[in-house]
């Protein structure tokens, strides 16, 4: 039974909560919390995270005028409650689910979320954006920066701070400091700012009270900072203020309304929290409940549901690690994921080859283009849609120098619950595009592991292989990689009508797809490409000579595989010929969170749409198969 929430019913929009005493609100943040647990107990989602705020939230809406004022929380998988506290509270049962609220902050949701976030470190280049744009007469307030210890370890935060320092505007940092990631923060400014706070916690709250008046000469001493500007953030242009304890209404309160009343230029509050606040399972969990399945608010035991396969993400995390132990030039390089990526798995062999950079995309592909220019075999193993981040580090740092690194790309496609944003729909386009690159698809966890040899054993150049989120097809593996031949793909059924290429994970889809068609009268084969580049032109003139309907299929966005073929299609005549050609690949629009069948079945893509296709194709196509057979 849900505990009574007097103060929460009495809020419906930040506004109500000028009414509340000080005491009140902090009864409110108990409620909030509370409300919380009991939420993602029923959807899933980024828990700790949200637990950890809870105070902050509160005191910022309090404190502040949103949404005139734009509260920014970066990622923004914290934000829950603050999606409660500002007219969601209904709508939570939703969180993450398709037609529901979405698991982060954005723009066509609420007035409240003033920029949109998943990815990380954008929170204060936007507060700046916005700053500027009230400084310049638009209808906008304070502009308040939310960022995590983790997410202000990328470069895009100091970037900002190195401008929005020089520029020396009225806006707000709220640094969360929970001293976590998604795994334990890595890096220098990490330790840096554990010193901050391991001071402030120890010996400057020993202090007596006149020697705390000294206290900001004393932490020069502990951070090395000189004169009057003592931290780093100090010496980037901003007042510093802090540590205070994230969980103290009562300094939060007091810190904020100070800060709002007196600030002149950009100011950086180091708020210390901790996260999974005040809910002992999460508390005790050694990832602090990032992110977790539905569960049981009285024990916290997730219910998770049982696999049927091995995840992609544990098959190559186990084959990198066999491939490693073989060839010890191998190193595994992650941005901040070691979990999400199966790095973790890989550490526990090869602990002093596997290197997390912290939330650093770019850096860490030109880190790993350094690396393999050393001499050594680097695997970057970073999710399609962070990979984004490190595009011109990509073209610049790789493949213009035509260096060996091997991209491993997780959680290609779409992935569900997180929606559009951590949607890996553009990596094929964007990566075939790149001379040099060679670019391969698993079409199940079988070809993975032959996949991560193939990259292990090509030297020539940068090599990429993309594999979605979740459980495998259920195949059985392979003892041991054997490296496919660069640019072949495999036909894996023969038919004479229509031929499905397919290009990664949705194998299983045209098979099935394949199975309509041909209940329709038509034979069908279905090719797995392997390859988007170099692309296996024997293969498609084969395919295009002896089919009438050639069907391209790729989890992913247009401008991929199917623009490829395409391509060479219409530069080698076929197009001037009979063949009927289709693409099938996600649509040019944002597909919004659902489970994936669900979100494939948004862009087009089931097997029955894929047979539609081909089907359609066909009675289209008038000109008999004998008119163009060789
Ligand atoms: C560019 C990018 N890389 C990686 C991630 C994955 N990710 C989401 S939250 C997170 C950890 C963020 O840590 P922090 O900012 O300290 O927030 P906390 O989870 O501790 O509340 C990571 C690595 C991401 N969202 N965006
Ligand atoms: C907020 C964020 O970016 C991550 O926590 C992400 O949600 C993890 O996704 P996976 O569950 O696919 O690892
Ligand atoms: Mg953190």
């Amino acid at each position: 039974m849900r505990s009574p929430t007097p103060q929460l019913d009495r809020v419906s929009a930040p506004s109500d909560m000028k009414a509340l005493t000080d005491a009140e609100l902090r009864i409110l943040a108990d409620e909030l919390r509370e409300e919380v647990i009991e939420t993602v107990a029923t959807t899933g989602g980024h828990l700790g995270s949200s637990l950890g705020v809870v105070e902050l939230t509160v005191a910022l809406h309090a404190v502040f005028d949103t949404p005139r004022d734009k509260v920014i929380w970066d990622v923004g998988h914290q934000c829950y409650p603050h999606k409660i506290l500002t007219g969601r509270r209904h709508k939570m049962h939703t969180l993450r689910q398709e037609g529901g609220l979405s698991g982060f902050t954005k723009r066509s949701e609420s007035e409240f979320d003033p920029f949109g976030a998943a990815h990380s470190s954008t929170s204060i280049s936007a507060a700046l954006g916005f700053t500027v744009a009230r400084d310049m007469g638009e209808a906008t307030g304070d502009a308040i920066a939310v960022i995590g210890d983790g997410s202000i370890s990328a470069g895009m935060a100091y970037e900002a701070m190195n401008n929005a320092g020089a520029m020396g505007r009225r806006m707000f940092v709220i640094l969360n400091d929970n001293e976590m990631s998604i795994a334990p923060p890595v890096g220098a400014m990490s330790r840096y700012m554990s010193g901050l706070t391991e001071f402030a916690n120890g010996t400057l709250a020993a202090l007596p009270g006149p020697l705390r008046d000294h206290a900001r000469r004393a932490r020069q001493l502990v951070t090395g900072a000189v004169e009057e500007q003592s931290t780093l953030f100090e010496n980037l242009g901003f007042q510093y203020i802090g540590p205070i304890d994230g969980h103290d209404m009562g300094q939060l309160l007091g810190v904020l309304r100070a800060a709002r009343t007196r600030a002149t230029g950009p100011v950086l509050i180091h708020c210390c929290t901790v996260k999974g606040k005040g809910y002992a399972p999460a508390e005790a969990a050694s990832d602090s409940y990032h992110g977790v399945g539905k569960f049981d608010p009285v024990t916290g035991i997730q219910a998770k549901s049982k696999p049927n396969a091995p995840s992609y993400t544990e098959i190559f995390g186990k084959a990198l690690t066999e491939e490693a132990r073989r060839d010890p030039k191998i190193v595994a390089i992650t941005a901040a994921m070691p979990g999400g990526t199966g790095l973790d798995i890989f550490a526990k062999t090869h602990p002093n080859r596997m290197f997390d950079v912290g939330i650093a995309e770019q850096h860490g592909v030109t880190f790993a283009a350094g690396v393999a220019a050393g001499g050594l075999k680097p695997f970057v193993a970073i999710y399609s849609s962070f990979l984004q981040r490190g595009y011109d580090q990509i073209v610049h740092d790789v493949a213009l120098q035509n260096l060996p690194v091997r991209f491993a790309i997780d959680r290609a496609g779409l992935v569900g619950a997180d929606g559009a944003t951590h949607a890996g729909a553009f990596d094929i386009g964007y990566l075939v595009a790149l001379p040099n690159m060679v670019v391969m698809a698993a079409s199940d966890e079988a070809e993975l592991v032959h996949m991560v040899a193939t990259a292990a054993a090509y030297d020539d150049g940068p090599i990429a292989f993309r594999y979605p989120r979740g459980e495998g097809e259920g195949v059985t593996l392979p003892e041991r990689g054997v490296p496919l031949e660069i640019g072949k793909g495999v036909i894996v059924r023969q038919g004479f009508d229509v031929a499905i290429l397919s290009f990664g994970a949705h194998l299983g889809e045209s098979q099935r797809a394949a199975d309509l068609i041909e209940a329709q009268g038509l034979t069908v084969t279905v090719a797995d490409a392997r390859f988007a580049k170099p692309l296996d032109k024997a293969l498609i003139n084969q395919l295009a000579r002896k089919h009438r309907v050639l069907i391209t299929v790729e989890q992913g966005s247009r401008g991929g595989f199917g623009s490829m073929v395409l391509d060479h299609l219409a530069n080698e005549g076929w197009l001037d010929k009979t063949l009927a050609v289709r693409t099938v690949n996600l649509p040019d629009r944002f597909i919004d969170q659902a489970a994936p069948d669900a979100m494939y079945a948004d862009a087009g893509m089931t097997a029955g749409d894929i047979a539609a296709t081909a089907l359609q194709a066909a009675q289209l196509q008038r000109v008999k198969v004998t008119d163009f057979k060789d």
